[in-house]
């Protein structure tokens, strides 16, 4: 019996459903909305935050949830079509009949809780980008008790497995190993395993398709001082954790972007992926080689860049960004 059986159950189910939101939103190639950052944000975005906020906070009324969206901007009077569009899409996915627009917004809000000994961290849609253009994107939840993430879910509804099905579901528990399944309910998990060195054709490297969002020219030279020589894997959020934790790449570097000095990663883009990757028998660091704080604070503030691996590259790769 799995320590966090409730826990992952519940989060299993809000993950799911907020996928067939999106999916069904991603359908209509939705148009953009711009948070005050100049980030995009949709519909799906806030959808998936409703749906997920609400189901975790019937289960578990006293965990704070720290997701990325808030609703400022919704509750604006031109975005009220925007709001009668989004509580549509959620009524459509949710069996729960007190889905209004005002309740939607209260959901979403909901995400406005803070780090604290125990807490939930919510990346509804992460890689909107990779969504608008009809690629690569993840909803991504975390527990994380004490600042060590405790149980992680990745829904990557677009990801194809390696028998080329489409939609993968991460699922990890600490100490108890990182698994993938398809979205079909009861789908059977495979239990994941980071790539070994030997394996040529899986000894490769991804990075973010955003070159603004990372350091492109300098991830490609610490590659090849590794003896990764192919092009790099470019996918958008956090399904290139999932893509070092099912073997398929042997590294994921996130470098600061040389322009943006200033730019802090936030836990939502990182605490899913990390428990699932070091739950494959891979390692996360920063380029430092510093633990990611999930304990602190919505920004890790004292990490700069992220360093994913197989486990086996890790001290190596550390290396060579010290000598860099
Ligand atoms: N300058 C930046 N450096 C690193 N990550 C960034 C930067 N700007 C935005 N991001 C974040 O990168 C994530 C997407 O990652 P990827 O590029 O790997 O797909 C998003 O969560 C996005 O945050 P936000 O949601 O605030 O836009
Ligand atoms: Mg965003
Ligand atoms: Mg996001
Ligand atoms: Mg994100």
């Amino acid at each position: 019996m799995s320590s966090y059986a409730k826990e992952k159950e519940i989060a299993i189910e809000a993950v799911r459903k907020a996928a067939l939101l999106c999916e069904d939103v991603r359908k209509t190639i939705p148009p953009a909305m711009e948070k005050l950052d100049k980030s995009p944000v949709t519909i799906a975005d806030y959808g998936s935050q409703a749906l997920i906020c609400h189901q975790l906070k019937l289960a578990f009324p006293n965990d704070p949830i720290v997701g990325e969206e808030d609703c400022s901007e919704l509750k604006k009077p031109e975005m009220k079509e925007q709001l009668r569009i989004i509580t549509n899409y959620v009524r459509k996915h949710y069996t729960s009949d007190d889905v209004t627009e005002e309740n939607v917004l209260k959901w979403i809000d909901y995400g406005g809780g803070e780090v604290s000994q125990r807490y939930w961290t919510l990346d509804p849609i992460d890689g909107t980008k990779g969504f608008l253009r009809q690629d690569q994107y993840a909803i991504a939840l975390a527990l994380v008790e004490n600042g060590d993430v405790k149980l992680g879910i990745m829904g990557c509804p677009a990801l194809p497995d390696t028998n080329g099905h489409q939609g993968q579901l991460f699922v990890a528990v600490r100490n108890e190993g990182a698994y993938s399944q398809t979205f079909e309910n009861n789908a059977k998990p495979t239990r994941l395993q980071t790539v070994r060195c030997d394996d040529s054709s899986n000894f490769r490297f991804a990075e973010s398709v955003e070159s603004g969002h990372c350091d492109q020219e300098m991830q490609i030279s610490v590659a090849k001082k590794l003896g990764i020589t192919t092009a790099p894997i470019r996918m958008d959020s956090q399904a290139k954790y999932g893509l070092v934790a099912s073997g398929r790449a042997a590294l994921y570097l996130r470098l600061p972007n040389p322009q943006k000095p200033d730019y802090r990663e936030n836990i939502w883009d990182h605490a899913a992926g990390a428990i699932i990757v070091e739950e494959a028998n891979g390692k996360v660091t920063d380029m430092n080689g510093k633990k990611l704080n999930f304990k602190d604070n919505k920004k890790m503030n004292d990490n700069r860049g992220v360093v994913v691996s197989n486990g086996e590259i890790h001290e190596q790769v550390l290396k060579v960004l010290k000598e860099m």
